[in-house]
């Protein structure tokens, strides 16, 4: 890891919803985060705390309020055409969903040739590069011919990680991008992304709200609470031994086989008073 890639201060994002109030309300109280060269920062955090807002501002899809996001030291919001192209190519996602974020009347060839064209690529070099993709996510050629439709939700996760790195990104940022699959395919495809980094250096903002997940993958832990950030740390010390109630609260919240265990867990997670999130208790703090 060298240097940092992502360097996001202060990051505010307010929304305007609908026949609900005049006034924008807040869901990102000033963010600050940073994500290396080749590093990946798990977002942690419960439902509606602001993990998916951060990745989709960082990606472009939401204009923040306040606060800056530099990528490799410029600054998004103030870049030209061209540049904000070239971003484009740097910066990947991969969505939670593998059903909804692949085009279905397309084949998956046409799926992974698409980035390598806009890219410039011939053909020729497109239809080569496909192969080499689907091998590296451990798919085999004749994949190329299919329908997404054909393939299983592991499967599509991997053509989706396929489309994600095909333009050789610097960062790409994984939205639960395992939390729609069963156990044992999750960690094939949490394998994938480690593979994938040793061999390409590639970064990840990797958002999740399973802590079991983000420290299988993450160097660094960020923990989001109602839209603060409340403690980042390598992951080995925020998922064992965090600083923070909310950290200990989500860890005392993760299920574990013996039930005495889970027993003693869940009074003792009782004992730790934070006000739970819910979309009022946000709108509240916003409003
Ligand atoms: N486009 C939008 N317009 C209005 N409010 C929004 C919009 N997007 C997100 N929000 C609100 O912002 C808050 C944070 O949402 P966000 O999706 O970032 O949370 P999250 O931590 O990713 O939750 P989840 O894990 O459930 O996806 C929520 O209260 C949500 O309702």
């Amino acid at each position: 890891m060298t240097g940092t890639l992502l360097d996001v201060t202060d990051l505010r994002v307010a929304f305007r919803r609908r026949g609900f109030r005049a006034q924008p309300i807040e869901v990102l109280h000033g963010v600050s985060l940073h994500v290396g060269a080749g590093e990946t920062v798990g977002l942690v955090g419960e439902s509606g705390s602001g993990k998916t807002t951060i990745g989709r501002t960082v990606l472009g899809l939401v204009k923040p309020s306040g606060g800056s996001i530099r990528f490799e030291g410029r600054e998004i919001g103030r870049l030209g055409a061209r540049e904000r192209r070239a971003l484009a190519k740097d910066i990947q996602v991969v969505f939670q969903d593998p059903y909804s974020s692949l085009n279905p009347s397309m084949t998956i060839g046409a799926i992974l040739t698409e980035p390598l064209v806009v890219q410039g690529a011939t053909a020729r070099d497109a239809r080569a590069r496909v192969r080499t993709l689907l091998d590296q996510v451990g798919l085999p050629a004749d994949a190329a011919e299919r329908l997404p439709r054909e393939f299983s939700g592991g499967q599509r996760q991997r053509i989706a990680i396929a489309r994600a790195i095909a333009p050789q990104p610097r960062l790409i940022v994984c939205d639960e991008p395992v939390s729609a699959l069963d156990l044992s395919t999750q960690a094939r495809v949490l394998d994938l992304f480690i593979d994938i980094q040793r061999r390409t250096g590639t970064a990840y903002l990797f958002i999740s709200h399973d802590l079991a997940v983000v420290r299988h993958i993450s160097h660094r832990v960020a923990v989001l609470y109602r839209g603060d950030l409340v403690e980042t740390g390598p992951a080995a010390t925020v998922t064992s031994t965090p600083d923070h109630p909310y950290t200990r609260k989500l860890l005392l919240a993760a299920p574990v086989a013996d039930p005495i265990e889970q027993h003693k867990r869940r009074k003792e997670r009782r004992l730790i008073s934070l006000p739970l999130i819910d979309a009022e208790s946000l709108d509240r703090r916003g409003g």
